[in-house]
């Protein structure tokens, strides 16, 4: 038998109170109002202490955002054959249980489009959701652009437009998805415990904008490990730092582990934007950030690279691990 001194007896009973208490009162997610002047300060904590952040008075006219809600939710409620003329997503294209091509399954069915091609949309009448989408997708990727602006502020990044212009560039790869969360009946939740919607994973890029209907899922890792559920808002928009920034900026920033949990009741309907660099862009902490003889963490790849391995990748993988560089000892 192990007998505990005092001490360890408090230290143990001071780590139960502690992840009792963190349980009870979890931390909030930090909210930043774009409108206000001290924004890009507290963009750069939230990106430090979260990866995670969500904005209000983000200026995309809220009008955009239902028009597009509701083609997404007419599009999903078609019948399945009538979905699937779009074509399996390879990767762009239509989904439904099976993400990526490496054998992961979510409660959930999809549309991922690339943002610099018109979209197959092989519904009856495309055109409408094609608007929809190209309007939603100009004024998220104007907000995404001022928020990159901000970043840079922040670090004192020059020129101003360093990070933004890579997701501005013609050829930059940036990826849309709408995904639907179709409620998961009570026997399916009584059988599996809780359903997964989407796997916890981070997002590759270097920014996604992320917002959603008012039904909750969505669920972010902290620093220490713990899951926490993001209290879903219709009217604002929620930011992940991506495993680019996180290299751009040598991990100060951390991309965000996140993951939808299905719901039983209400579905939920998300759309993202995720800001891509292009394909030949070359990926690597930037000069101005590396402080005295501060070493790159990172071997230095292009984004093609980058996502030629992740394509191979399950969603739960640390994709940035093939591109760490060993610490010499
Ligand atoms: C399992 C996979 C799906 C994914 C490509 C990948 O092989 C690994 C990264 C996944 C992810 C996560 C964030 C985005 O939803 C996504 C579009 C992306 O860029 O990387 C998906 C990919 C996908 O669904 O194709
Ligand atoms: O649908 C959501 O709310 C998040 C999904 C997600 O993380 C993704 O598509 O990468
Ligand atoms: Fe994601």
């Amino acid at each position: 038998m192990v007998i505990l001194s005092k001490p360890a007896i408090e230290q143990f009973s001071y780590i139960r109170n502690k992840q009792a208490a963190a349980a009870l009162f979890p931390p909030l997610i930090p909210i930043v109002d774009l409108s206000k002047p001290d924004s890009k300060h507290q963009i750069i904590k939230a990106c430090e202490e979260f990866g995670f952040f969500k904005v209000i008075n983000h200026g995309v006219p809220m009008e955009l955002i239902s028009r597009l809600e509701s083609e997404a939710t007419e599009f999903f409620s078609l019948p399945l054959c009538e979905k699937e003329k779009t074509g399996q997503p390879k990767p762009y294209g239509y989904g439904n249980k099976r993400i990526g091509s490496n054998g992961d399954v979510g409660w959930v069915e999809y549309l991922l489009l690339t943002t610099n091609q018109d979209p197959n949309l092989a519904t009856e009448n495309p055109e409408s959701f094609r608007v929809a989408l190209n309007k939603y997708m100009a004024a998220v990727k104007k907000m995404a652009c001022e928020i990159l602006e901000m970043v840079a502020d922040g670090l004192n990044i020059q020129p101003r437009n360093a990070l933004s212009k890579l997701m501005m560039d013609e050829q930059s790869d940036s990826v849309f998805r709408l995904n639907h969360y179709p409620p998961c009946l009570d026997v399916l939740q009584s059988l599996n415990g809780n359903v997964i919607g989407f796997g916890e994973h981070t997002d590759p890029q270097i920014i996604s904008v992320l917002r959603s209907n008012n039904t909750s899922g969505l669920q972010i890792s902290l620093r220490d490990g713990s899951w926490i559920s993001v209290p879903p808002d219709q009217y604002s928009f929620f930011i992940n730092v991506g495993d680019s920034l996180q290299v751009m900026t040598n991990g100060r920033f951390k991309s965000v582990k996140h993951r939808v949990m299905a719901n039983s009741v209400k579905s939920r309907l998300s759309m993202i934007y995720f800001c891509g660099p292009p394909l030949s862009e070359k990926i690597a902490p930037l000069p101005c950030l590396m402080k005295g003889d501060q070493q790159s963490l990172y071997k230095e790849f292009t984004w093609f690279e980058y996502k030629r391995s992740a394509y191979t990748s399950r969603l739960a993988d640390n994709r940035l691990m093939h591109f760490e560089k060993i610490a010499a000892s």
